[in-house]
C-alpha cells in the first residue's frame, strides 16, 4: 500500500495544482463539519492518490480502532492503558466503560468539583491571605501547560475571571519572571501535574512555594493541585478538597478536557469552559459517525500522509490567522511529534515509512515577514496548513479582519500560482534589459505548485476550539492507526530525563563522572569552571 502511494506521489510529481482546480474539485476536495470547513483543492492529491490513501485506512481497520478507544478499550499496548480523554468532554453522561466500570459518574463529578472551585475563585469565596484571588499561576509542563496556556491566549476575549500566567521550564528564570510581579496574598498556583513527579514542575513548585510561604501562613491553602497522584499531593502539602484527580486513561498531551484545563476554567468561567468541552464533543460525534470521505479527521489525516509518507515532505507548517492562536503551533509540536515520533510499530518491527513530520509554525502576518520567503522560494517543499475565521472579536476593527483574510487566502493563491520567468521578465522590463533583465527576473521566479491546506471557521469561540483542537488530536491518530503505531506512549522522553538526573551532581560538583565520554566530560568542565 505504502510503495502505491509512493508511486502515485512520484506520478503526481509532473501536476500542476492550478490545473487540477477544475470547478468540481472544490466542491470534492473539501469536507464541511461542525460549522468548520477544510479545504484541501489546493495540493496535488488527486482521485486516484485517495483512493490509495483511503486503502490504506481500511488496512488498518480504521473503524474498528476508532471504536476501541471511544469504547474505552487498552489501546495504548505499551503501557497497558484506555485512551479516553473523549470521555473528559463526553456531556451527555452516556456511559464509557473501561474494565467493566462506567467511568462517566466520576469525570461528571470531578467536572462539578472544578466549577464549583472555579466558581468559588472567580467570585472571591475562595480567597487568598490578601483577600480575592487576582492571579493564576499554572506550574505544569508538556501537556501540563501547553493545552491551558495555548488555550487561555485563544480564548483571551472571553476572560472575566482572574489572570492566568503559566511556568514551565525549569530554567529559573521563568518562574523568576513570572512570580516577581505578582502578591503572594492573592494568588493561587496550581500544581498540574499527572505523576507528581516531573522534575521541571516539582522544582518550580517548591520554588513557589517557598516563595508563598515567606509571607503567607498557610500557603497549601492558596495552592491546587491537577494530578493522578493523590499521595503525592497531600505530601506537598495541598488539602485534599484543592486536589483534582484524573485517571491514567488521560495522557497528558490530550489532558486539558478534565483537571488539567482549571485555569481554563478559572479564566473564561465553567459556562464557557463547557461550551469548549462542546465543540470538541461535536467533533468527536463526527468523526465517529462520518464516512471516511466526509469525515474532517480522517481527510486531514490523509492530506498529511499524502504529503509526509507518499510526497516525502519531511516537514508541516501550521499557519494560523489568528494572533491568538500563536501557542497553537507549539501545542501541535507536543500532540503530533510526541504521539506519531516513532520508529516501530505496535508490533515492535521497524516502520517502513517516515514516522510523523516536524510541525512548526507561528500565527500569519508575522510569518510573512520572518519564514515565508522559504516557503515560498526555497528548495524545499513545504505544505501549509492554513486556518481563519470569517470573524474577529474586534467589531469596531472589521477592517483590519478582513486585511488578515486577504493576506491568509493571498499567500494560499501564491504558493500555488506562482510566478513564471515570462511574467518576471515582464514586470521588469522597463528597469533593465538582456543580461541584466535575465538575471534580475531570475531572482523574482516564483517555482508555484506549494500546496496547502485551509481551514476555515465561523469565529474563534470556546467551541470552535474545541472543534479546532478535537479535529487535530483525531488528526494524530486517524495517522497513527494508518502507520501501525501507539500515538499514545513517548518513550522517547525517557533516557534524556534519565541521564539528566545523572549528570545534576556532576554540574554542581558534588560527584564526578566516572563514565561519560570525553565530549560530554569536556563540556562539564568548562561550564563548572565557569559558574563561580
Ligand atoms: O503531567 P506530568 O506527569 O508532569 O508530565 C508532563 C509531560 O511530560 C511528558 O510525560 C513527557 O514529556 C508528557 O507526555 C507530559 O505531558
Amino acid at each position: 500500500m505504502w510503495d502505491a502511494l509512493k508511486a502515485r506521489a512520484e506520478a503526481s510529481e509532473g501536476l500542476r495544482i492550478a490545473d487540477l482546480l477544475y470547478a468540481d474539485r472544490v466542491r470534492d476536495f473539501a469536507v464541511e463539519a461542525c460549522g468548520l470547513r477544510f479545504d484541501y483543492s489546493k495540493t496535488t492529491l488527486d482521485a486516484e492518490a485517495r483512493e490509495i490513501l483511503l486503502g490504506i485506512c481500511e488496512a488498518a481497520d480504521l473503524p474498528a480502532r476508532r471504536d476501541a478507544m471511544f469504547t474505552g478499550k487498552p489501546i495504548n499496548e505499551t503501557e497497558g492503558r484506555a485512551v479516553l480523554h473523549t470521555a473528559l468532554r463526553n456531556l451527555s453522561g452516556d456511559p464509557v466503560e473501561v474494565g467493566g466500570v462506567d467511568v462517566m459518574p466520576e469525570v461528571l463529578e470531578t467536572l462539578s468539583l472544578m466549577e464549583a472551585f472555579a466558581t468559588a475563585v472567580r467570585d472571591g469565596s475562595a480567597a487568598g491571605q490578601g483577600g480575592r484571588i487576582t492571579d493564576v499561576v499554572n506550574i505544569g509542563i508538556g501537556g501540563s501547560d501547553l493545552g491551558p496556556a495555548m488555550a487561555v491566549q485563544a480564548l483571551a476575549p472571553y476572560h472575566d475571571g482572574p489572570r492566568c500566567h503559566f511556568v514551565s521550564n525549569v530554567d529559573a528564570a521563568h518562574v523568576a519572571d513570572i512570580l516577581r510581579p505578582l502578591d503572594p496574598e492573592t494568588t493561587l498556583v496550581i500544581v498540574a501535574s499527572k505523576t507528581f513527579t516531573t522534575i521541571e514542575t516539582m522544582t518550580n513548585a517548591a520554588t513557589a512555594k517557598a516563595w508563598m510561604a515567606e509571607v503567607v501562613h498557610a500557603p497549601g491553602e492558596q495552592f491546587a493541585a491537577l494530578s493522578t497522584a493523590k499521595a503525592k499531593t497531600a505530601e506537598f502539602g495541598i488539602p485534599e478538597d484543592r486536589v483534582f484527580g484524573f485517571a491514567d486513561w488521560v495522557g497528558g498531551r490530550y489532558s486539558m478536557w478534565g483537571p488539567i484545563g482549571l485555569s481554563l476554567m478559572i479564566a473564561i468561567g465553567p459556562e464557557a469552559f463547557r461550551a469548549f468541552l462542546r465543540g470538541a464533543e461535536a467533533m468527536d460525534r463526527h468523526f465517529r459517525s462520518a464516512e471516511p470521505l466526509e469525515n474532517m479527521p480522517v481527510m486531514l489525516a490523509l492530506v498529511g500522509l499524502w504529503h509526509n509518507q507518499g510526497c516525502g515532505h519531511a516537514t508541516r507548517a501550521v499557519l494560523p490567522y489568528e494572533q491568538r492562536l500563536a501557542r497553537l503551533p507549539a501545542y501541535l509540536q507536543q500532540l503530533e511529534m510526541e504521539s506519531n515520533g516513532k520508529r516501530v510499530a505496535m508490533d515492535g518491527t521497524t516502520l517502513p515509512v517516515p514516522s510523523g513530520p516536524v510541525v512548526w509554525g507561528e500565527p500569519g502576518t508575522n510569518g510573512q515577514h520572518a519564514f515565508y520567503q522559504l516557503i515560498h522560494q526555497g528548495t524545499r517543499v513545504i505544505p501549509c496548513e492554513f486556518m481563519v475565521g470569517a470573524e474577529g472579536h474586534e467589531e469596531d476593527l472589521r477592517h483590519q479582519h478582513a486585511l488578515l483574510i486577504a493576506n491568509c487566502l493571498a499567500q494560499a493563491e501564491a504558493l500555488m500560482r506562482g510566478r513564471s520567468f515570462e511574467e518576471a521578465k515582464g514586470l521588469l522590463g522597463a528597469k533593465f534589459d538582456g543580461a541584466e533583465l535575465e538575471r534580475q527576473a531570475r531572482h523574482r521566479v516564483f517555482p508555484g505548485n506549494r500546496p496547502s491546506t485551509m481551514l476555515l471557521y465561523p469565529k474563534l469561540t470556546p467551541e470552535v476550539l474545541g472543534q479546532i483542537v478535537a479535529l487535530y488530536e483525531h488528526r494524530v491518530f486517524v495517522e497513527g492507526v494508518c502507520l501501525g503505531i501507539n500515538s499514545f506512549d513517548q518513550w522517547g522522553v525517557e533516557l534524556g530525563k534519565e541521564l539528566a538526573k545523572a549528570l545534576e551532581p556532576v554540574v554542581t560538583g558534588e560527584e564526578d563522572a566516572e563514565d561519560k565520554d570525553a565530549s560530554t566530560l569536556t563540556l562539564v568542565s568548562w561550564l563548572r569552571a565557569h559558574r563561580e
